[in-house]
């Protein structure tokens, strides 16, 4: 399919561009087709009892429990420990999890950007990712189909399935804000954007000089068609041309993007399995000095998972920034339910760095080890 697109939106598009069902593009909310209206009655008609509340809608639609949506028939996708979560084939004992491996970048980095548009912010590129979910709902990903899914799910979360990293989540921003603020030093640092989704807390990093940069999501088609361009679209590539007579300056330039990028590493998989793989595949794995995550503690069965990942792969004298809601709504998560679950724990300590009361209440949280040495 050709599908290439070469302009910079610099507006929030996304909002407006809606993927119906038949996957053509819709730029005005008003112009819907009406396939898509009966479907939003459909939609109005299911309501989740969470829904009932004084909530703006678009909050209740990210964090809906997906309790009742039939695990994926994929070869490769997963089905998490969460319990009771999905309807669990009676005879699998032991649910699967998305096993975890890492993503090359591909030689032809411009590849990367085909058939993506780019959307602008302060000292930042990214993905539109409805067009993604436009060119994805038409195709089907190897192993993964979490683009239909989410659709006809109508969720941005379906445990075990897909764990939300095709949107760019509030407490990105609040972090994002918060490295400017405080001055976060990522200068030589290695660092981990857990639960990466979009990439653009790792891409500072990167961006601020960072040793070693690598990038963490559940989902194989997110690290593909979103993370993975995020940082391609951040490194300058417009100097390049395969020119074999291109003068020798032009060559240097050239692997020195190369060697940039060759500082982030990308993997997909569930938490317990990622660190199988770094654990176990890497002859002397480096711990990370910081952890950067965002909205990755909505789910209390987790926890236990993302604790242990935090203890294997933090090295003693590094630290977690951490970015939540104060509270999950249909998912039971949250800011004090994981502190409480830390503290119990007496491994790690947590300090409340930010909290940010406008909107749906959300908390910054810095983690480190109670007992350095
Ligand atoms: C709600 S999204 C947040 C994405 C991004 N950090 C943001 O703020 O925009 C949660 C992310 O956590 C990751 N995640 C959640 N649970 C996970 C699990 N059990 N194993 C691996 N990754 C998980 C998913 O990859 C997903 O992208």
């Amino acid at each position: 399919m050709i599908f290439q697109f070469n302009f910079n939106i610099e507006d929030h598009v996304e909002n407006e561009l809606t993927p119906p069902e038949d996957g053509a593009l819709t730029l005005s909310p008003s112009k819907v087709s009406s396939a898509s209206e009966s479907q939003k009655q459909k939609q109005k008609e299911r309501k989740h009892p969470m829904e009932q509340s004084d909530l703006p809608s678009e909050h209740l639609w990210e964090y809906r429990a997906m309790g009742n949506v039939a695990p994926s028939q994929d070869a490769d996708s997963p089905i998490s420990t969460a319990k009771g979560s999905r309807n669990l084939d009676p005879d699998e004992k032991q649910p699967r999890l998305a096993v975890a491996k890492e993503h090359a970048l591909p030689e032809d980095l411009k590849k990367v950007l085909e058939n993506k548009v780019i959307e602008l912010l302060p000292g930042l590129q990214h993905v539109n990712i409805s067009v993604v979910k436009t060119i994805w709902s038409r195709e089907n990903f190897p192993g993964e189909n979490i683009i239909s899914k989410s659709l006809s799910s109508h969720s941005d979360l379906i445990t075990g399935v897909y764990e939300g990293g095709l949107k760019i989540w509030e407490c990105t921003f609040d972090l994002l804000t918060y490295f400017t603020k405080a001055k976060v030093k990522f200068a030589g640092k290695k660092v981990l954007d857990l639960g990466c989704g979009s990439g653009l807390l790792g891409i500072t990093a990167f961006k601020g000089g960072a040793k070693e940069i690598h990038f963490q999501d559940y989902n194989s088609l997110v690290i593909d068609e979103v993370t993975l361009p995020n940082v391609v679209a951040n490194c300058s590539l417009e100097d390049e041309e395969n020119d074999a007579d291109e003068p020798d300056v032009k060559k240097c330039r050239k692997s020195k993007v190369a060697q940039e990028l060759c500082k982030c590493r990308f993997f997909s998989g569930e938490w317990s399995e990622f660190c199988k793989l770094m654990l176990n595949s890497e002859n002397l794995f480096v711990k990370y000095d910081l952890i950067l995550t965002s909205e990755t503690i909505y789910n209390p069965d987790y926890y236990s998972t993302l604790h242990q990942t935090f203890l294997s792969l933090l090295s003693k004298g590094g630290r977690v920034l951490l970015a939540s809601k104060a509270h999950y709504f249909g998912v039971g998560g949250g800011v004090h339910l994981f502190q409480k679950f830390v503290e119990e724990k007496d491994i790690f300590e947590t300090k409340t760095l930010e909290i940010i009361d406008e909107g749906l209440k959300r908390f910054l949280l810095e983690i480190t080890f109670k007992y350095p040495s």
